[in-house]
């Protein structure tokens, strides 16, 4: 579903607190054993298909570049290279090295979750994407990837986001930004570095093209169209029911 604007806000879409959130992702997995990994899953698909729809056969030549944070965000975003990655090798059986790269803000074992955890395994061992870890490629090389990329995926932080924005992540927004309007740039979930429920910019934050979002928009997301850009909203899964007592 597209917002264009704030009315049009359907049943069952209308926008919660990231508190709200998290409430309902952990209700899914504390009582309908719906875990993380498969709303992950679910999650990055989407911006898989979303991406396919929007770019039909270009997909196939675009350099496509996740930044990963280390938190769930950025899992969302190597789930979604994993899916364009069998889509796209699936339709160029004569090329082995395609146009995709992870990087990652931080060293492996930063990743806390058994989902980002087990993305990053899948991922690290898939030959036809190019990996850029922070630890080990220095931050000009990580800057040259991100200026080269056709479609860029923000999934530095989402929801999780606190306070000042740390080096290198506030470089990497201003670089990722810089590249705005050569670049089509999709924030997954929440722009990186808008609060999620004020919507404020906590000091530096992606100006995304489109935000992705999942189960139902965050407050935050209806309150900076300017950041935001085209908000979708993608439902994944999650029962309904978890929204009882929270919603
Ligand atoms: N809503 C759903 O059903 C699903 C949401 N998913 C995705 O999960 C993220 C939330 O994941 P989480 O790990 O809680 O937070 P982030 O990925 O945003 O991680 C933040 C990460 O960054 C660090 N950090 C926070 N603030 C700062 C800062 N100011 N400077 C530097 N670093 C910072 C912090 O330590 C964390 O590690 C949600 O947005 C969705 O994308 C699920 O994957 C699928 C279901
Ligand atoms: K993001």
């Amino acid at each position: 579903m597209d917002m264009k604007s704030n009315h049009a806000i359907e049943k069952g879409y209308e926008s919660i607190s990231s508190g709200q959130m998290y409430e309902i992702e952990n209700n899914g997995e504390s009582i309908y054993s719906m875990k993380k990994t498969l709303m992950m899953e679910n999650a990055g698909s989407r911006i898989a298909d979303f991406l396919i729809d929007e770019f039909k056969e270009n997909i196939l030549e675009n350099s496509i570049v996740a930044v990963c944070g280390k938190g769930n965000n950025g899992g969302d975003s190597m789930v979604a290279i994993r899916h364009l990655s069998g889509y796209i090798l699936a339709r160029n059986k004569a090329k082995n090295k395609i146009n995709l790269s992870v990087i990652i803000l931080c060293s492996p074992e930063d990743f806390k979750t058994e989902e980002s955890i087990l993305n990053w395994q899948i991922i690290s061992k898939m030959g036809s994407i190019r990996r850029l870890i922070l630890d080990s490629n220095n931050i000009a090389e990580i800057e040259d990837e991100i200026k080269k990329a056709n479609i860029i995926l923000d999934g530095i932080f989402g929801t999780g986001i606190k306070g000042e924005i740390k080096e290198p992540y506030s470089k990497i927004i201003e670089t990722i930004n810089d590249n705005k309007g050569t670049t089509f740039i999709l924030a997954v979930d929440i722009p990186s570095g808008l609060d999620p429920d004020s919507g404020k910019i906590i000091d530096k934050a992606i100006s995304a093209d489109a935000t992705i979002t999942f189960h139902r928009p965050k407050h935050g997301l209806l309150k900076n169209p300017e950041n935001v850009g085209r908000l979708i909203v993608k439902k994944i899964g999650i029962p309904f029911e978890t929204e009882k007592g929270v919603v």
